[in-house]
């Protein structure tokens, strides 16, 4: 039978049957300990500065506290069986996933090691042999624990060039085709405006034909558009930018079918911004569109707007299926999409436009169901 990698790592590190049946010894010693270590643990990492920015506060101590002890349990009860490496590596998936430093692992898991060893230590003082012995297993289960977490982070490292790699070649790609489907696509919106002024539109299959023909043309534009914008950034204007107006205009060519209500809020007592009007047209007919094909025949899109000190909040929300975990997190990345008619580039360019404004857009639902962006633009000083 083929050697897994759990059972290669474990071949490495020396892990024999006797080591489990040392760390079972060791976890009925130090489990009532468990609280104390943990909160070791976390003080150590809340003292560093750098660490510490991993956390989304101190808030959220309390919950990894609990997952700690469960980390903890399974350590040293074992069974370090497959289960066990593929539960080992949804937490390290998870540390990949909040973009923790691995560098903060090794000192993490020291802690660990120390702590563990000095438990070791008071209770088996006197029994050299024995307190080595436990101290070893000890040692290659937190070097195991360690190996899977750098594995999990170097598989998400490789994926993450090979969509580089993907893009940069994309990038070049996309520029010549861009440009050479320019022309093709203007004689066929020219053709199509002769064509409608000629009798034949008044034959209504064919006045049918022609305007999905337009239809068509035109949606091969916008994506035309989007790949070029893609690749090279538009200069951008820094004009006085009233997003109640801006939105207004934008609503102007999104078309949703008549069930589908689309709603804003509180724009108009937002303050002026600065910034390119057309740009940030864009970002909400992107995710207008974005939103209203989600949402179906039936169904809302709202977008509410809200002031902090030193930016603009606006929330925009549809009551569509939502965007799945799977897609969540690669979903402002280029090339992703879930829909049959898009390649995925509406959202980063979103994104991009919305950085290159100073703003920001996360994907923030709220147990609603439906999609939920949260977008925010910086204000200009002299308007707070
Ligand atoms: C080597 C030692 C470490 C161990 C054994 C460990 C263990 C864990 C466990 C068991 C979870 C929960 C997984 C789940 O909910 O299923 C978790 C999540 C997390 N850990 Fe660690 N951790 C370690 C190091 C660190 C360090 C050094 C930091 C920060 C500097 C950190 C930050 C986090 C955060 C932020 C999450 C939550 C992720 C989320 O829920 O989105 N961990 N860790």
């Amino acid at each position: 039978m083929v050697e897994t990698l759990f059972e290669e790592l474990k071949r490495y590190v020396g892990f024999e049957p006797a080591d489990g049946l040392l760390l079972r010894e060791l976890h009925e010693v130090v489990r009532p300990r468990f609280p104390a270590i943990a909160d070791v643990f976390y003080a150590r990492i809340l003292r560093h500065e750098g660490a510490s920015k991993a956390l989304a506060g101190e808030s959220q101590v309390g919950q990894l506290k609990v997952s700690l002890l469960t980390w903890m349990e399974q350590l040293l009860s074992g069974p370090w069986d497959e289960d066990y490496y593929q539960a080992r590596c949804r937490i390290g998936r998870m540390h990949v996933r909040v973009a923790l430093p691995q560098h903060y692992m090794l000192g993490a898991m020291n802690v660990l090691r120390q702590e563990f060893n000095l438990l070791i230590a008071e209770h088996h003082a006197g029994q050299p042999e024995r307190l080595r012995a436990m101290s070893f297993a000890l040692g290659k289960i937190l070097d195991l624990d360690l190996a899977i977490m750098l594995h999990t982070f170097r598989e998400d490292l490789l994926a993450q060039q090979a969509r580089h790699e993907r893009l940069s070649t994309f990038g070049q790609l996309v520029g010549s085709i861009g440009h050479e489907l320019r022309n093709p696509l203007g004689v066929i919106e020219t053709s199509l405006f002769i064509l409608k002024g000629r009798p034949l539109a008044s034959d209504e299959r064919a006045a049918k034909h022609l305007a999905r023909i337009g239809e068509q043309v035109a949606l091969a534009n916008r994506i035309v558009s989007d790949l070029l914008d893609m690749i090279r950034d538009r200069p951008l204007k820094r004009e006085s930018l009233r997003l109640e107006a801006v939105w207004k205009d934008a609503l102007s060519s999104v078309h949703a079918p008549a069930g589908v209500s689309l709603r804003a809020e509180g724009l108009e007592s937002l303050p002026t911004l600065e910034g390119d009007p057309g740009q940030i047209r864009q970002v909400f007919v992107n995710l207008m569109e974005n939103a209203v094909q989600a949402v179906g025949d039936t169904g809302s899109v709202r977008l509410s707007a809200s002031t902090e000190p030193d930016a603009v909040v606006l929330v925009l929300e549809d009551s569509g299926p939502g965007v799945s975990e799977a897609i969540r997190r690669r979903m402002f990345e280029p090339l992703i999409t879930t829909k049959s008619g898009g390649i995925g580039l509406g959202l980063p360019l979103v994104k991009r436009i919305l950085e290159r404004h100073g703003g920001s857009i996360l994907y923030d639902p709220q147990g609603g169901g439906g999609a939920r962006f949260v977008l925010r633009l910086a204000l200009p000083p002299h308007s707070t």
